[in-house]
C-alpha cells in the first residue's frame, strides 16, 4: 500500500469509524495535521466517536459540511497491513468493515489521555474480624487475578458491590489505593537465553521454523506430533528466533486455562512474562496490552483467538496451538476461524504461520498434502515417555447393572492403578448430573421454554440448566407438565453422575471433576489442575477440558466412558471430531516414563472411526476422510456458507428462506446450490425460530460476492435476523 504519510491541517481524509454506518466518512485534518492510521475521535451526529483515518478524503459529501475531527489519540496508528487485513477478513467474512474494527479496538478506555490512573490493589494487612459477604467477595476477586491491581469501577464491578466497599477495605488497611504508571512496556524478553537441548528430530524441526522466520517472508508450516513430542519446545525456538530480528510474536491457545503452564515455560525460556490477552485479565491489562502492541512495547502476546485483533506494529510469527480446536471458531457475532485469519494476517505481513497440533484439521492436512503449507512430523515423545496402548473395551459383553457405566473391565484397570499410586481419568463429554430428566408417570422430559433443548440436571447447582442459552431454575419437585411429585427421575450419565458411581466404587480414592461448569474462575480451575498434576486426586472426572494440552505425570490410564458420543451426529466433522477428541485425551496418559493405556468403552467396536482411533494409523484415517469430501464436494474440496434466519415468528422466518431459495440466480451464476430452508437442528433458541439454509460452491468459486448479491436482493422484515458463516464449523 503506497500511501502519504501526512495529511496537512483542514485536508479531507476519510476515517473509519467502529459505528454501523457502512464506510468510511470524510473529515476535515485536525490542527497539527494527521498520520494515516492515527485513532481519532470524530463527531457523528450529536456523538465522538472512535476511528481511524483510513485515507484521503472521497469528497462525495458537501464540502461546506464536513467537520473536522476532534482530536487525535494518543495511540500509535494502525499500521497499512492492519488496515488491509481488516478490509480482507471482513470481504471474507461478510463482516460489515466497523464491525472488524470494533473486534480490533477491543481495549477500554481508549480514549482516556495519559498519565497516572489510580488503582486498587491487596495489601500486605491481615483481614479483619469483622468481613461482610460484599467485603469477602472483593477479596475474593483480587486473590482469582493473582493479586493484580484494579481500577475502582472494575473491582466493584467484578465483585458485584458498590464503590463504597472498595473504599471501606482501604480504610481497613486490606486493600491499597496508589497511583500507577498508565502503560509500562513489558519487561524485555531475551530470546538468547540457553532452551532445552533438542533432540535430533526436535532440532531438525526447530531449524526449519527458524529458517522461515529469518527469511522475513510469509509461509505457514503444519507441525504436526505426537502428544508429548515437544512441539511446544520446538516452535518457541521459532518465537526465540523472531524475537532476535525484533519482531513481535503471538501465540494463540485454545483454551484459557492453559496459560499459565505455558506463560511458566515461556518465563523458564525468556526470563520475562509476556503479554496475556483473553476474558480473564483486568481491563488496565488489556488496554496496556492493546497500546504495546502498536507501540512495539510488548514482544510476545499469548492469547485467545480475538488477540489476532490487537493492531501488532511488527507482527513476525503466529503460532496456533491445537489448531483443530473448534474454539477458534468466533460462532457469534462476526463469524470468523482464527486459525484462517491467522494465515491471511500473517500472508499481509510477511510473517510465518505455525499451525500446531497432534491431530490437525482436516483442511491444514489437506493443505499441506497439496504444498500449500509446509509439514513438519515429530513421530516421538520425549524422553523415555511412550505412546500408550490403545484397546476397545466392547460393551455388548461387558456385564453392566442399570445406571452403571464403568465396565468391569475398566473397572479392574483402574484398581490396578491406584493399587500403584497411579492416577486413572475417566472422559465423559457431558457436563451436569443427567442429559435428560424424564417423568416416570407421564413420559415428559423436561425442555427449555425459550430453546428447542432439553434441560439438563446440574446436581451441585441443585438446578436444571439449558445448554443452550444459560437459563436456569431450581430442580422441580413436580413434573411441570403432569404435575405429579416424586416420579422425576434422570437418564443417562454426566460427569457429576459419573463421580457418584466412582465414590461407591472406589470409596477410598480421591476424585476430582473437571468441568468448565465447576469452577468460579478460570484462575480456580487451573489451580485444581495444578494440583491434580502435583497428585492431589487418584482418579479424575473430566470432560474435554482435560483433553488439552495438560501434563498430569503420573496419569497412567485413560477410560473413555463413551467413545461413541460423537459418532452419531449427522455432522459433516462428526468423525473428524471424534477422532481427534479421542487421540487428544488418550494422548493424556503416560507422559513421563511410566507407561500409559487408554480403554475406549464402545458399542460399535468395529465402526471405522474407532478402528483407526485403534490402529493408530493416523495417515490412513485423513486419507479416508478426505477421499469421502472429496468425493462428496464438501470442504475442504468445496465450499460451503450456512445461513440462519431467526424470528420470533416462525413462518416470517420460513417465507424469507423460500423466498431466498427461489432467488437463487446469483448462486447459480457460480455454479453454486443452495439447500433449504429447513427447521434448524436446534430449531429455536432464547425464544427465536431459527430456519438454516446452505450453500454449497466449487472451491474456487467466488462465493461471498454471489452471497451477498443474493442476500442483497431481499428486504428483511423487521425482527427477522440473517447470519451469513463462511466455512461454517456447527450446523446447530
Ligand atoms: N528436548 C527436551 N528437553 C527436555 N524436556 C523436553 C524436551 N522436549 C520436550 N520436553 C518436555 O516434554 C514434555 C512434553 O513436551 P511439549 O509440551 O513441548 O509437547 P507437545 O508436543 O507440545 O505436547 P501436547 O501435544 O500434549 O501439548 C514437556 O514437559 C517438555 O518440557
Ligand atoms: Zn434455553
Amino acid at each position: 500500500m503506497a500511501e502519504r504519510s501526512h495529511f496537512r491541517e483542514g485536508e479531507l481524509i476519510s476515517v473509519l469509524t467502529t459505528e454501523p454506518v457502512g464506510r468510511p466518512l470524510d473529515y476535515r485534518a485536525p490542527a497539527g495535521g494527521v498520520a494515516p492510521g492515527a485513532f481519532v475521535e470524530v463527531p457523528l451526529g450529536p456523538r465522538r466517536v472512535l476511528g481511524v483515518v483510513w485515507g484521503p478524503g472521497e469528497g462525495s459529501f458537501d464540502p461546506a459540511r464536513i467537520r473536522p475531527v476532534n482530536r487525535v489519540l494518543d495511540a500509535a496508528p494502525m499500521v497499512p497491513a492492519m488496515r488491509e487485513f481488516l478490509i480482507r477478513a471482513a470481504d471474507y467474512t461478510l463482516t460489515p468493515l466497523p464491525q472488524m474494527l470494533r473486534l480490533a479496538t477491543r481495549a477500554p478506555g481508549l480514549a482516556d489521555p495519559p498519565g497516572p490512573r489510580r488503582v486498587y490493589r491487596r495489601g500486605p494487612g491481615d483481614l479483619p474480624d469483622r468481613m461482610t459477604d460484599a467485603r469477602a467477595r472483593v477479596v475474593e476477586v483480587l486473590q482469582d487475578y493473582g493479586g493484580a491491581s484494579f481500577a475502582l469501577a472494575e473491582l466493584a464491578r467484578l465483585a458485584g458491590v458498590s464503590t463504597g466497599v472498595v473504599k471501606g477495605l482501604v480504610k481497613a488497611g486490606v486493600l491499597i489505593e496508589e497511583d500507577a504508571p498508565r502503560d509500562l512496556p513489558y519487561p524485555r524478553l531475551d530470546p538468547d537465553r540457553p532452551g532445552k537441548a533438542l533432540t535430533e528430530d526436535q532440532a531438525a524441526a526447530a531449524r526449519l521454523l527458524t529458517e522461515g522466520v529469518a527469511s522475513g517472508r510469509y509461509g505457514t508450516t503444519l507441525l504436526k506430533g505426537v502428544t508429548g513430542s515437544g512441539k511446544t519446545e520446538v516452535y518457541l525456538e521459532a518465537v526465540a528466533e523472531a524475537l532476535r530480528h525484533g519482531r513481535q510474536v503471538l501465540v494463540l491457545l485454545p483454551e484459557i486455562a492453559l496459560t499459565s503452564e505455558f506463560l511458566t515455560r515461556v518465563e523458564a525460556r525468556f526470563g520475562a512474562r509476556p503479554g496475556e490477552w483473553h476474558s480473564g485479565v483486568t481491563q488496565t491489562e488489556r488496554r496496556r496490552l492493546w497500546r504495546m502492541a502498536g507501540e512495539g512495547g510488548v514482544q510476545l502476546v499469548v492469547g485467545a483467538r480475538s488477540a489476532l485483533f490487537l493492531p501488532f506494529r511488527d507482527l513476525g510469527l503466529i503460532v496456533v496451538d491445537e489448531e483443530h480446536d473448534s474454539s477458534y471458531k468466533q460462532e457469534d457475532g462476526a463469524l470468523y476461524n482464527a486459525r484462517d485469519m491467522a494465515v491471511l494476517r500473517a500472508s499481509l505481513c510477511d510473517a510465518q504461520v505455525v499451525l500446531a497440533s497432534a491431530t490437525p484439521s482436516l483442511e491444514s492436512w489437506v493443505n499441506a498434502r497439496t504444498g500449500k503449507y509446509r509439514r513438519i512430523d515429530l513421530n516421538a515423545r520425549f524422553g523415555p515417555a511412550r505412546m500408550p496402548s490403545l484397546s476397545a473395551i466392547d460393551m455388548r459383553a461387558e456385564q453392566l447393572q442399570p445406571n452403571r457405566w464403568i465396565s468391569p473391565t475398566l473397572a479392574r484397570a483402574v484398581e490396578q492403578r491406584l493399587a500403584r499410586g497411579e492416577q486413572a481419568l475417566l472422559f465423559l463429554n457431558r457436563r451436569g448430573y443427567a442429559p435428560v430428566t424424564l417423568c416416570r408417570a407421564c413420559g415428559h422430559q423436561i425442555g427449555c421454554d425459550q430453546c428447542d433443548a432439553r434441560m439438563v440436571e446440574h446436581r451441585f447447582l441443585k438446578r436444571l440448566v439449558c445448554h443452550q442459552c444459560g437459563e436456569s431454575r431450581p430442580m422441580p419437585e413436580a413434573c411441570p407438565s403432569c404435575g405429579v411429585e416424586g416420579k422425576l427421575a434422570p437418564v443417562g450419565p454426566g460427569v457429576e453422575r459419573l463421580a457418584e458411581e466412582v465414590a461407591e466404587r472406589f470409596p477410598d480414592a480421591r476424585v476430582a471433576v473437571l468441568s468448565s461448569d465447576l469452577f468460579a474462575s478460570a484462575r480456580a480451575l487451573k489451580e485444581s489442575i495444578r494440583q491434580i498434576a502435583e497428585g492431589a486426586a487418584d482418579i479424575i472426572i473430566g470432560t474435554q477440558i482435560v483433553a488439552k494440552g495438560h501434563n498430569f505425570p503420573l496419569l497412567t490410564l485413560v477410560g473413555v466412558i463413551d467413545a461413541d458420543l460423537g459418532l452419531q451426529g449427522s455432522d459433516l466433522r462428526a468423525a473428524e471430531r471424534s477422532f481427534q477428541l479421542v487421540r487428544q485425551v488418550s494422548g493424556r496418559a503416560g507422559r513421563s516414563d511410566l507407561p500409559g493405556a487408554a480403554m475406549l468403552q464402545t458399542w460399535q467396536p468395529e465402526h471405522p472411526v474407532i478402528r483407526a482411533i485403534l490402529s493408530g494409523d493416523e495417515e490412513a484415517f485423513w486419507q479416508a476422510e478426505a477421499a469421502q469430501r472429496e468425493a462428496a464436494g464438501m470442504p475442504p474440496y468445496g465450499r460451503l456458507a450456512g445461513i440462519v434466519l431467526s424470528s420470533p415468528d416462525m413462518h416470517a422466518a420460513f417465507d424469507t428462506g423460500a423466498e431466498l431459495a427461489r432467488k437463487d440466480a446469483p448462486l447459480r451464476r457460480i455454479g453454486a446450490q443452495v439447500f433449504g430452508p429447513a427447521p434448524a437442528p436446534i430449531a429455536r433458541v432464547r425464544g427465536r425460530h431459527r430456519v438454516r439454509l446452505l450453500v454449497k460452491a466449487a472451491r474456487g468459486a467466488p462465493l461471498q460476492a454471489a452471497i451477498s448479491e443474493w442476500t442483497g436482493q431481499i428486504r428483511l422484515p423487521a425482527n427477522l435476523r440473517l447470519t451469513v458463516d463462511i466455512d461454517p464449523q456447527s450446523f446447530y
